[in-house]
């Protein structure tokens, strides 16, 4: 462990002032692409637009012959593109693997200053977090790099969950950690086949009525990754860095996706990865506040004052604890409509409506 008064040193001569806060920046969907794949990477410029964080990976679903075509594919994109407004992040191959040291010095050497965050796969404890934090204060003083990169991690074994809180603290660094299901659930050695989303074997039963067993006891299926992903936010949160549902994997099911998102986004997750250019809408919609969640928080906030005491609003009591839930919300739903000109307007529109 570093002594609290050398964290936000620099780890090696030269490098840059490490950032002391997280920047606050819509990431409500991590859109993956293979930078190799020639049809995936056309498709880059359009999708920049609608995306708030495009990643270029090199891990898993990238072929073992094709790593040193989707690195070099990456760096190309990344020189010729202009991202606007859309942050750039790479997936790098992870720390056992042969291509990562190459990875990391292709990536930080030539396009470093395009590169927002750098995401580390199959993460352990805080060593590995050290391990890439020095190698990335190396490379971006020999690169003259002024912005640190950030540091992002999957949460995706199950040495990982047990370390999570010191993952998270590990670095300031540190921007946030994804919830890796399937790699996690191999690690586990649970035995589901899927990438994320439930399972229609883990459920509860009602008890039953007479001497059935079978007759009229309902199921309900239960959400596999609960435990996981609010470990996850507490890590997150108590440590000021972001918490994202990863990879859901069967695409055609938009709907059993859009619930998945919803979940990991009521307990505290900012995004989710899209694998597909479906899944884009799917996670605007579910991690920005609906219109009607920012009317009423906007109104529980004015009735509310100075935000100490009680009060009641259509039959239901609130103080200062809901009042800093609401803020939450209103502090999101602001972030973003700064922005999103069209959410802006939603959210005035369903404000006005509340106050008429
Ligand atoms: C499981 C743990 C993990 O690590 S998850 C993260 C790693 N996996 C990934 O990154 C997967 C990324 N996605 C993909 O590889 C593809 O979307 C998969 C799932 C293979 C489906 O591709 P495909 O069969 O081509 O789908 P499709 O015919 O519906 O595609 C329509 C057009 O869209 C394109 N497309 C597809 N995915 C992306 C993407 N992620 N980004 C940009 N473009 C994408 C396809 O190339 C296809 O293009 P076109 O219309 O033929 O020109
Ligand atoms: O990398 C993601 C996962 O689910 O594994
Ligand atoms: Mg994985």
């Amino acid at each position: 462990m570093r002594s609290p008064k050398d964290f936000f040193a620099p780890l090696a001569v030269g490098a840059p002032q490490p950032p002391r806060q997280i920047p606050v920046r819509p990431s409500r969907m991590i859109h993956f692409f293979d930078p190799g794949n020639e049809k995936m990477a056309a498709k880059v410029p359009d999708i920049a637009k609608k995306t708030d964080v495009l990643l270029g990976n090199l891990e898993d679903a990238v072929r073992a012959d094709r790593k040193e075509a989707a690195r070099a594919g990456l760096v190309s994109i990344a020189k010729a593109t202009d991202f606007g407004r859309t942050q750039l992040w790479t997936r790098v191959n992870s720390l056992d693997s042969p291509w990562v040291l190459d990875d990391l010095i292709t990536l930080v050497t030539e396009i470093g200053d395009k590169l927002d965050v750098i995401m580390v796969p199959k993460v352990e404890g805080a060593q590995d977090i050290h391990y890439v934090d020095r190698l990335l204060a190396q490379l971006e003083a020999r690169a003259g790099l002024t912005k640190p990169l950030l540091v992002h991690a999957i949460l995706e074994t199950a040495s990982g969950v047990a370390n999570v809180e010191e993952i998270a603290g590990a670095s300031p660094r540190m921007q946030g950690i994804s919830l890796g299901p399937a790699d996690l659930a191999a690690s586990r050695r649970m035995k589901t086949t899927r990438v994320g989303g439930g399972h229609p074997g883990y459920l509860v039963r009602t008890d039953p009525v007479g001497d059935d067993l079978n007759e009229g006891r309902t199921t309900y299926q239960q959400d596999l990754w609960h435990y996981t992903v609010a470990r996850m936010v507490d890590a997150c949160a108590m440590n000021g860095i972001l918490p994202y549902y990863g990879p859901f994997g069967d695409i055609r099911d938009v709907v059993a996706c859009e619930d998945q998102f919803r979940n990991a986004f009521l307990l505290g997750c900012v995004g989710a990865w899209s694998l597909h250019p479906v899944q884009i809408d799917i996670a605007k919609k579910v991690f920005s506040p609906s219109p009607a969640d920012v009317a009423w928080a906007r109104r529980v906030i004015a009735e509310m004052g100075d935000g100490t005491g009680a009060v009641m609003i259509d039959g239901k009591m609130q103080d200062d604890a809901s009042v800093k839930q609401c803020r939450v919300v209103v502090e999101l739903a602001d972030e973003l409509a700064a922005t999103d000109p069209e959410l802006a307007a939603a959210y005035d529109a369903a404000t006005k409506e509340t106050q008429s």
